[in-house]
């Protein structure tokens, strides 16, 4: 509602307004379980929050290029305004849909919203946008700050009474087995809970956020990701509110460039999908066509479940499967795990988060997929192979977060805890655990693992 500058033009023209939202699963990428689960909870809180304004929100199924038109003429609307999103699916949609609102005789306008800048402000002299995350942000800063954000209407008139789509016929939410036990006990889908977390955010966790947020252990980030995934906050909000609060308390202002710098990623990734819009499935390098991944399906059915006997990655992927999150990283963790460790292709870890996370993003996902395995825009050099020992006892020095989502593995002194192998039979014992059993063996040697991906790596052309 608020910073809906499409809405907010609706509401302003002073005519009664239809809020209208068209489930179109042939524009872009269908969603996976975890995101069709939270889209259903925001409707249903966009519904309650349009109801509280006078309105009412209409749920259509379809074509969006032919159901907005179909509604525009059902109703005799004078203009229809929407969001413009920069992904060539989208744009596509748009373009019909301008065309067919057209021959109506009915006005059509569309505002950015979902970005801080729009791809055709960031250019470099060959009209392409820029591969190399630093100089991008630094010409995204360079711009001047973003639009203030709009308010929400205070007010809606509605509109004429039209049918709507039950929600519960879209099936959005599992029921068979009903698996969203943990996404129900770890969010709140909507705009409050959105408003709520980024106060709670710049007030408690900004503060210490440049040391905390490599911290799985700790509650370090700002959790917006999923809110920010569905427009229930937008990027220049989060940049305003941020910007706002570090100058009335200098205290945290290394903290919010540093958090403002990382919704810059979320920006770059978009962008890069904005000029590749093949990003899930294409190596940008494309070097890395010829890379031998290995179709090692035993493998990856470990990985997901989280028994590959690394317990940080296997926290990680449990927390993935509860929660419908995974902390930043660990989600570095797991992907070089997979893509080196086990030499599986990035596209096969990709699909999973895509159907598991909650802010899966047709951006953020696959670039940072490409990022860790070194194929991607300004990536990580695929030789810097994650050691999961030393990063889980780096960044969960107490196992906290280990203990959390491996339970089996609760009793295991600190020291022991990310390389439980290691222990003696004794301390296995005392513990509670044994390999094999209760937890799994590695799947491979770290040190095996990292020289076959460097072999692997070898037989690739260099880019
Ligand atoms: C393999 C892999 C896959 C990922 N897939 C996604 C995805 O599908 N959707 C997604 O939103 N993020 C993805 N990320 C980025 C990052 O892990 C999450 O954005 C972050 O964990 C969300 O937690 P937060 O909101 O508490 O982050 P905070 O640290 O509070 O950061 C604030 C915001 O900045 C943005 N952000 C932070 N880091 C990144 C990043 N590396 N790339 C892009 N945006 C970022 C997010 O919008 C985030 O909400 C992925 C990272 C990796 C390594």
């Amino acid at each position: 509602m608020s910073d809906h500058p499409a809405l907010h033009a609706a509401a302003k023209s002073g005519a009664p307004v239809i809020c209208l939202y068209v489930l179109d699963e042939a524009a872009g990428r269908a969603p996976g379980g975890a995101a069709r689960w939270w889209l259903a909870r925001s409707l249903r809180a966009l519904g309650a929050d349009i109801a509280a304004r006078g309105g009412s929100l209409v749920l259509r199924k379809g074509s969006a290029a032919r159901v907005i038109p179909e509604v525009a003429r059902e109703t005799g609307a004078g203009a229809v305004y929407w969001i413009e999103i920069a992904q060539a699916p989208h744009q596509l949609v748009e373009k019909q849909l301008e065309a067919a609102v057209a021959k109506l005789g009915v006005d059509s306008q569309s505002f950015p919203g979902d970005l801080l800048v729009q791809p055709s402000a960031i250019r470099n002299k060959e009209g392409r946008g820029l591969r190399v995350f630093t100089p991008f942000w630094r010409r995204v800063l360079s711009l001047g700050d973003p639009p203030k954000p709009l308010p929400a209407p205070k007010e809606l008139r509605p509109g004429p009474k039209i049918a709507s789509d039950r929600l519960e016929n879209w099936k959005l939410e599992p029921t068979k087995p009903d698996w969203a036990g943990g996404l129900r006990e770890t969010w709140t889908p909507g705009e409050a809970s959105a408003r709520t977390r980024l106060r709670d955010f710049l007030k408690h966790t900004a503060r210490t956020y440049v040391g905390d947020r490599d911290r799985p252990d700790r509650e370090g980030t700002s959790g917006l990701s999923p809110h920010l995934r569905f427009g229930e906050i937008s990027p220049r909000q989060v940049f305003h509110a941020a910007r706002f609060a570090a100058e009335e308390n200098p205290a945290i202002a290394s903290g919010t460039e540093k958090f403002l710098s990382e919704l810059g990623w979320r920006e770059f990734c978009r962008h890069l999908l904005h000029d590749h819009p093949n990003l899930a499935t294409e190596n940008l390098q494309t070097n890395f066509n010829d890379f031998p991944w290995k179709a090692d399906k035993k493998a990856l059915a470990a990985w997901q479940r989280g028994r590959t006997g690394y317990p940080i990655v296997d926290a990680g992927l449990r927390e993935l499967w509860h929660s419908g999150v995974m902390h930043n990283r660990v989600r570095m963790v797991v992907a070089s795990f997979l893509v080196k460790h086990l030499l599986i292709d990035w596209r096969d870890g990709e699909a999973w988060f895509w159907d598991t996370l909650v802010d899966a993003d047709a951006g953020s996902n696959p670039a940072n997929w490409q990022w860790v395995a070194g194929c991607g825009a300004d990536a990580a050099p695929y030789f810097r192979v994650f050691n999961p020992v030393l990063q889980g006892e780096k960044f969960d020095p107490e196992g906290t977060y280990v203990r959390r989502w491996v339970p089996e593995l609760k009793d295991m002194p600190a020291k022991l805890i990310h390389q439980p192998w290691q222990a003696t039979p004794i301390e296995l014992a005392s513990a509670g655990i044994t390999l094999g059993k209760t937890y799994p063996h590695p799947l491979i040697d770290h040190v095996k693992g990292r020289e076959r991906a460097l072999a692997a790596y070898a037989k690739i052309r260099k880019g």
